[in-house]
């Protein structure tokens, strides 16, 4: 694990920002088109917002989100709504958004939807995942009713996802699709998720699925 602590959180998000487009300009140099996974949330928002106003090709950009909740963009808990107000506009407007989310009433009956175009986004370019105080990252949660299939070899590249934690019903990239990624990142901020952080480097995957990613992540923290 590659710990980075910022001297403060407007550094942090400038600094993984500047980091993510140099990674994305790599990809792009050496494919056609390049996948960026991110999670939502209340963490990333800044990140977003100065990602939105960087030059590179985002027409050539496949933006696909770690995990969503199941809510229409109507809700303030919709991780599609917010990616669509904080990245999806100015420069990166162009680039190709893949649903994660579709209008039926349970992720089990919108899933068959989606499956296509997760599969054709994949694998990952740049990973970008943020974590609950609980440990969860995507929607990965302790106790979740599907978490060992998720974190299996044998899991589908996306699953619906019930958990204690979670307030609603949710779907989520498999923990195999999401290491698929070149390059990942974890976004952290603020003393309890740092606390959680070290919790998790000695943990089980089952108790702290966030740890399944921690040796190849870089971890991007400020208080
Ligand atoms: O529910 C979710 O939570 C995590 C962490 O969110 P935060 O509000 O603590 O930043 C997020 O990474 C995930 O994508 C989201 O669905």
């Amino acid at each position: 694990m590659n710990l980075i602590e910022y001297a403060d959180r407007d550094a942090l998000m400038l600094g993984l920002a500047n980091k993510i487009a140099g990674e994305l300009r790599a990809a792009l140099n050496h494919n056609d088109r390049a996948t960026f996974c991110v999670p939502g949330g209340s963490t990333p928002g800044p990140v977003f917002e100065t990602l939105s106003a960087v030059h590179l090709d985002w027409s050539r950009v496949d933006v696909m989100l770690n995990d969503e909740r199941w809510v229409d963009e109507t809700s303030p808990r919709s991780n599609t709504a917010l990616l669509k107000r904080t990245l999806l506009k100015d420069q990166a407007a162009a680039a190709r958004m893949v649903p994660l989310y579709t209008d039926r009433p349970t992720p089990e009956e919108g899933l068959p939807l989606l499956l296509k175009g997760v599969k054709d986004a994949l694998p990952i370019d740049v990973l970008l995942l943020g974590m609950g105080t609980d440990m969860h990252t995507a929607s990965l949660f302790p106790g979740a009713d599907q978490l060992d299939l998720a974190l299996s070899d044998e899991a589908p590249e996306l699953l619906a996802m019930r958990a204690p934690g979670a307030p609603e019903a949710r779907i989520t990239l498999s923990a195999q699709a999401l290491k698929s990624a070149i390059a990942t990142h974890l976004l952290i901020t603020g003393d309890e998720k740092r606390a959680a952080l070290e919790t998790a480097r000695g943990a089980s995957a089952q108790d702290a699925p966030v740890s399944l990613f921690l040796p190849e992540a870089s971890v991007h923290w400020a208080a």
